[in-house]
């Protein structure tokens, strides 16, 4: 039976001039895309591998767009399920689907990516734009897409900074153009007003993928970089915070990493860390982490307690940790474990009652759940599956938990409230309406870690260092 060959090129399954190797049955995936191969004689070894990978990636790239799943999630369900994908192959894979969704904003303009030369040329453009080390394999889908554009000539072009990549792929498409803008959605800019200086800065944060930053806790971060440098992974301190460590951009599997599985370093972005740095804990204190999750930042606050103490300042303080979810609890128990950490205590929220004493404590953060802007640099899809509503959506319930957890704060404690979102309508307006609601709360001034400057409300932009976006605000119980 022949396989029914579409006008774009893709072919649904059947006998095709070349089949695509889709290495397994791919469950759990739409049996359309599954069936999906291309229309196009391979000749070399490394076009035949190049297909093999586009069509791999183009049903991934299908269902993530089409069922609006997280990157990640459909990636691992996929890749459990195919275990005879090497760790090279993985690495093309899961690299090339992160690199389209960084680029979508352009390559969306240049065409209609089911027809097959189009999605080639959307992953050699990216493999360029992106220097991947697979450049036999980016040649290889420059050649399948049958452009007319020299590829030697392409290759030889520059592709460091967002300049670069902006020129890199003028050239490749000469037909479409291209603004620097086009890179994040356009309902980001109505929520995300930042001044039009630092817009091109943003772009460029947000188009990069920021390194992995570590903590080292209850060991000295310098014995751990050098630790982390005996296994060849390139970590090192950093100039902010006595206890985080860069560890570099390459992914590695923290499991074999004996450091990270005795506890002794947690795995936080930087502006992650300067929430735990706003809030300060003294050894003494008694906190309440009230979104805690899988306890990020609980496990930050116990470590910079148990750091602070000193014979005359000792270790009495605790925290309790809440959060809806029964399984992220689990896992904050587990890590605090492994930390040895003990003063941490669990209380799930069970309805919108306190699971805590009211009045009792001397801090109180609030991590609140938020659209996630701020993490878009590690998660590109997300641009493109969320919508303004991601954001707009959210603020009532904000609102909501920072008023009921704000009860649980002695007189004279504090209240910090966080996200990781970059848009004042979860940040800023959250606060002010809070303030507003309850007159007993004054902002107390911060200083930016980053950049030495005193503010009531603090945002930490992504191109500050290199870092995820996250927003704090602290505010003080006064009677
Ligand atoms: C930004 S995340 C917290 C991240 C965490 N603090 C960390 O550092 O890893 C927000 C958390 O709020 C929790 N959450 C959502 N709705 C909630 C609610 N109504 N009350 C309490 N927690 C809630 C979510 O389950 C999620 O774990």
């Amino acid at each position: 039976m022949l396989g029914h060959i579409h006008p774009n090129g893709w072919m649904s399954l059947g006998r095709a001039p070349f089949q695509a190797n889709f290495m397994g049955n791919p469950n759990g995936l739409s049996s359309a895309i599954m069936a999906s191969t291309v229309n196009i004689e391979p000749q070399t070894l490394a076009q035949k591998r190049g297909l093999s990978y586009a069509n791999t990636i183009k049903l991934l790239f299908d269902e993530i767009l089409n069922t609006k799943q997280p990157a990640d999630r459909v990636l691992a369900n996929y890749f459990r399920e195919h275990k005879k994908h090497g760790s090279k192959d993985r690495k093309v894979i899961r690299e090339s689907l992160f690199s389209l969704f960084r680029w979508w904003g352009w390559f969306k303009a240049t065409g209609d990516h089911q027809q097959a030369p189009q999605f080639f040329a959307m992953l050699s453009a990216s493999a360029l734009i992106e220097a991947h080390p697979w450049q036999d394999i980016a040649q290889a889908w420059h050649e399948l897409a049958q452009s007319t554009v020299d590829y030697q000539q392409l290759q030889s072009l520059s592709a460091n900074s967002l300049t670069d990549k902006l020129a890199l792929v003028r050239q490749q498409f000469p037909e479409v153009s291209f603004e620097l803008t086009d890179l994040l959605p356009e309902w980001f800019w109505q929520v995300c007003p930042i001044a039009p200086e630092l817009r091109p800065n943003l772009i460029e944060a947000m188009s990069s993928r920021p390194p992995i930053w570590g903590r080292a806790q209850g060991i000295d971060s310098q014995s751990a970089v050098k630790q982390l440098q005996v296994l060849k992974i390139d970590a090192s301190l950093s100039p902010y915070f006595a206890d985080a460590i860069n560890l570099g951009t390459k992914s590695m599997n923290f499991n074999e990493i004996s450091v990270y599985k005795e506890g002794k370093i947690e795995i936080q972005d930087l502006a992650s860390q300067v929430i735990g740095q706003i809030c300060a804990p003294e050894p003494w204190q008694h906190w309440w982490d009230a979104c805690s999750g899988a306890g990020g930042k609980t496990l930050q606050l116990r470590s910079l307690m148990q750091t602070a103490a000193t014979k005359q300042n000792p270790l009495v303080g605790s925290i309790v940790s809440s959060d809806i979810r029964a399984h992220a609890l689990e896992e904050l128990s587990k890590r605090a474990q492994r930390a040895r950490f003990d003063g941490i205590s669990i209380a799930r929220w069970r309805s919108d009652a306190l699971p805590v004493d009211a009045n009792h404590f001397d801090g109180v953060l609030v991590d609140a759940p938020c659209s996630c802007t701020g993490t878009w640099r590690r998660n590109p899809d997300m641009r493109w599956l969320d919508s303004l509503d991601a954001v707009t959506d959210k603020a009532a319930l904000q609102l909501d938990i920072l008023s009921r957890s704000s009860k649980a704060v002695k007189q004279g404690g504090s209240l910090v409230y966080a996200t990781c979102s970059l848009s004042p309508v979860e940040n800023e307006q959250v606060v002010c309406a809070f303030l507003q609601q309850h007159p007993e709360f004054s902002l107390v001034p911060i200083r930016h870690p980053f950049t030495g400057e005193q503010t009531e409300m603090l945002t930490v932009w992504p191109f500050e260092a290199n870092t995820d976006g996250m927003f704090v605000a602290r505010m003080q119980r006064n009677y």
